[in-house]
């Protein structure tokens, strides 16, 4: 069995990694995140991802496979995570009574041999329309911190969502079944 480095220092990531019949260890990386305002967000996901993993790719002196993940939030443009309150209440009222897209970039490196693979995955998620007086009852939860978009579904946030299109874990950080579909296809490894 191969080692497993996961490259991040997400709780959700390593949470729902931890469900599945795999080993591995965690190494946070350190790049900096910088998202160019004109790139696309498959473009941005894809580049920040393949960014962490080949950061600890990089830095570690053993055989593994690397797993690494970057997601956004995309309505009209980019949502990271909000810089504070304010910023998280304008992000919330943007998606209020609206779908945006969630996406997920991976990226894999195996270092024995050297091997890159990046890919990404999608999920539509619709909000409900959100008075401001919801927006600010979700904000005292203190769980829009850290997330991008300002919410986490798998939280409290499961209040502001009327509906998925697309997979589940994949809003939460780390899409599972893309994961398993690469490292089968690339590495022939399975996680279950
Ligand atoms: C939309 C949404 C995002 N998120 C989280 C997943 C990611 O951790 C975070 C997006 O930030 P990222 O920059 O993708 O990841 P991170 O900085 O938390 O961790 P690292 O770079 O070290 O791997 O938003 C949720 O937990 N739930 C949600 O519903």
């Amino acid at each position: 069995m191969k080692n497993i480095i996961l490259a991040s220092s997400s709780p959700r990531r390593k949470e729902l990694l931890k469900r599945y019949n795999l080993d591995f260890e965690i190494i946070a990386s350190q790049i900096e995140e910088r998202v160019l305002p004109y790139e696309e967000p498959v473009q941005v996901v894809m580049t920040l991802a393949f960014q962490k993993a080949d950061d600890i790719a990089k830095r570690i002196n053993k055989d593994a496979i690397v797993i690494a993940a970057d997601t956004v939030v995309y309505l009209d443009s980019i949502l990271g995570k909000p810089k504070d309150e304010e910023d998280a209440f304008h992000m919330l009222g943007s998606l209020s009574g609206k779908e945006h897209l969630v996406i997920t970039g991976l990226a894999l490196i195996d270092t024995s041999i050297g091997k890159k693979i990046v890919d990404y995955e999608t999920t539509k998620v619709k909000f409900r329309e959100l008075t401001p007086e919801k927006i600010r009852s979700y904000i005292s939860t203190g769980e829009y911190k850290d997330k991008a978009g300002a919410y986490g579904i798998q939280g409290y946030g499961d209040i502001l969502v009327e509906y998925i299109i697309g997979p589940y874990s994949n809003v939460v950080g780390l899409p599972i079944a893309k994961l398993d579909k690469l490292l089968e296809k690339h590495f022939c490894m399975k996680i279950l």
